[in-house]
């Protein structure tokens, strides 16, 4: 292996630094919540020292059940002691072919350091074999990966065509690689969906797939190079699932027999709550480069600064640091400091005691740093702070200490502040606008979002994910975008970012009655952005984005028609949605969101 790619090879550069844990000593019901809570099959368990000791896997769990294990035990009873491990320094390419989905990475104390997940390994290959691409030896590379995985391996072109098929999934199906290769995927593989990945390029994991009669788990993987889909990557997962299955329908059986009985580990939960990097959608380099350095910043305390164009996740990114952070067992306080008038900021944030001002309220009021105490303090638009409270600020962060508007003591605070803007904060300190010093101390770690428009390669992705959002959100059945659809969204400049791709998904969604959304339906601006990005124009520059524009014209034009359908009718709805050609329950939403009664 050259020197040079030693690097990108160690498992240290993809695990998941300081994974979640089970500790020794918790319950198997308080493992349970934390598995429904982190959303994940598995989980590490250490002692005080941070030691590993072994692994908790849902299959385990199950199977505790299934023999009558209560939930007050201790959940090391069921551990996986003779997990596998790797060290931080092993090569991803050494510990590929090892059949589980979660390893963890201990170093040479015996302390765990982090967790690498299949997913953590697709990511290093991806990135390792478009570096090979630059070599010449890159055939010869692939050729080794493909042969050594444990999984099933086909790779196919834009056409759908089997380009590599690997040895383990020629046993599978029983065919001879070279019987396969250069056939259409279809013809060789029962049930696939490849070449539909190449057409989308939305991914999909962990989805079953019937081959030889048997419910096998796969992964579709779509390959992009610049801004276009040019393959795919499918991967059989053998092991497992199916025992799996076979306990999980066991116990819906014996539970449904006792269902009188109270739900044996029912948890109560806010999902929302709890955003993690995992619900930041997108496998772009730029986006996991950020999600990396996030993960970096939630181990620490430093204050961290997020830039990025609006719409683009600041955010979600603030969130997800306090939740994977230590601060996360405190709230997390968000303050928009564009919203606030110059007068109130400092009442705001610091909070004010009894008579501190004509007109305050009775017994006083704390500031959102008492509230945050312990926790996160989001400073959204901080580049909107006046000078004056700029100055206040680097007080309290130089001093951690704060004090009431009125007040006679000052309270020490021991909070993360984590300021966010999408104005450019450098050049306000070149004009005066920012202080230096405050600058640099808010700068410790910053994250760069990049707007939607440079890594164009998650379109798919969040179209997929907000797609089943939001039918799900609007109790709707499943609808599609058709492929012609999602080349416009992929070529349309997205001014908006994020934030504008999903108001257009749950426009179309909620406008289009059937399951199936075409190009025709996109407003006609978007279409238009497509058609000229089509014709290598430049993008015009406006503050109103082409959907904001859009959705107002295509609002008012909806207004009236709705309004004119409804006199027509006299009133009666029914018939007013059948003169307009829409559902009954169509026209009910759209009333709603015109605010007509
Ligand atoms: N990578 C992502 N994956 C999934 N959803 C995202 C992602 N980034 C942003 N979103 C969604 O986009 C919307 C806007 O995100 P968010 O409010 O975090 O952006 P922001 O940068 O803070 O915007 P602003 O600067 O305007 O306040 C939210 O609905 C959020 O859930």
């Amino acid at each position: 292996m050259g020197a040079c790619y030693s690097d990108l090879l160690q498992v240290k550069t993809w695990m998941t630094p300081s994974p979640f844990c089970v500790l020794e000593g918790e319950t198997i019901r308080e493992t349970v919540e934390k598995l429904e809570k982190l959303r994940v099959d598995c989980l590490p368990m250490i002692d005080r020292n941070s030691r590993f000791i072994g692994m908790i896997t849902s299959r385990k769990l199950l199977r505790g059940f299934l023999y009558g294990m209560k939930e007050d035990e201790l959940a090391s009873s069921i551990l996986l002691q003779d997990s596998v491990r790797v060290r931080p320094t092993d090569s991803i390419l050494d510990v590929y072919s090892l059949p589980f989905d979660h390893l963890p990475v201990i170093d040479d104390n015996g302390r765990l350091v982090g967790v690498l997940t299949r997913r953590d390994i697709l990511d290093g290959f991806s990135k390792y074999i478009h570096q090979l691409e630059q070599t010449q030896n890159s055939a010869e590379a692939l050729e080794a990966i493909l042969e050594s995985a444990y999984e099933g391996i086909a790779v196919v072109d834009e056409n759908g065509i089997l380009q590599e098929f690997n040895e383990a999934y020629c046993r599978f199906i029983g065919i001879k690689r070279e019987d396969a290769i250069g056939r259409h995927v279809t013809e060789v593989i029962e049930n696939t969906q490849l070449h539909v990945t190449v057409k989308t390029g939305i991914p999909a994991r962990g989805v079953l797939q019937t081959i030889h009669g048997e419910d096998m788990v796969v992964h579709r993987i779509p390959i992009w190079r610049d801004d276009r889909v040019v393959g795919a990557i499918g991967m059989l997962i053998f092991e497992g699932v199916t025992e799996v299955y076979k306990i999980y329908e066991k116990l819906l059986e014996n539970n449904q027999k006792k269902h009188s009985e109270k739900e044996p580990f029912s948890v109560k939960q806010e999902r929302d709550s709890l955003v993690t990097l995992d619900q930041i959608i997108g496998t772009s380099e730029e986006i996991l480069h950020v999600k990396r350095m996030a993960r970096k910043a939630a181990r620490t305390a430093a204050t961290v600064l997020i830039t990025g164009e609006s719409g683009t996740g600041k955010e979600m990114f603030a969130k997800s640091i306090h939740n994977l952070s230590p601060f996360s067992r405190g709230p997390f306080i968000s303050v928009n400091c564009g919203a606030i008038p110059d007068n109130l900021f400092e009442s705001e944030l610091f909070g004010y005691d009894d008579g501190a001002f004509t007109g305050a309220k009775k017994g006083g009021k704390p500031g959102k740093f008492e509230l945050a105490n312990n926790g996160t303090l989001f400073l959204d638009e901080i580049g909107d702070l006046p000078l004056i409270m700029q100055t206040k600020l680097l007080r309290v962060l130089q001093e951690k200490e704060v004090e009431r508007l009125g007040g006679v003591k000052k309270f020490p605070i021991n909070v993360r502040i984590i300021g966010a803007t999408n104005r450019d904060l450098k050049e306000m300190v070149g004009k005066g606008q920012f202080r230096e010093d405050l600058y640099y101390r808010l700068n410790i770690i910053q994250l760069i979002l990049p707007p939607l428009r440079e890594r164009k390669k998650d379109i798919p992705d969040l179209i997929a994910y907000y797609m089943k959002d939001i039918c799900r959100r609007y109790q709707m059945p499943a609808k599609r975008l058709t492929q012609e659809a999602v080349t416009a969204f992929i070529d349309y400049p997205w001014r908006g970012n994020i934030r504008e791709l999903v108001n257009s998904i749950e426009r179309l969604v909620t406008l289009v009655d059937g399951p199936v959304i075409d190009l025709k339906h996109l407003s006609i601006s978007l279409k238009n952005a497509a058609e000229e990005k089509l014709n290598q124009q430049i993008p015009r520059n406006s503050t109103t984005t082409l959907i904001e524009e859009a959705k107002l014209e295509g609002n008012k034009k909806e207004l009236e028609m709705i309004l004119k359908a409804l006199k027509n009718a006299g009133g009666n709805k029914s018939k007013a949605a059948e003169i307009l050609g829409i559902h009954r329950t169509t026209l009910y939403q759209k009333l709603k969101k015109h605010e007509i009664q």
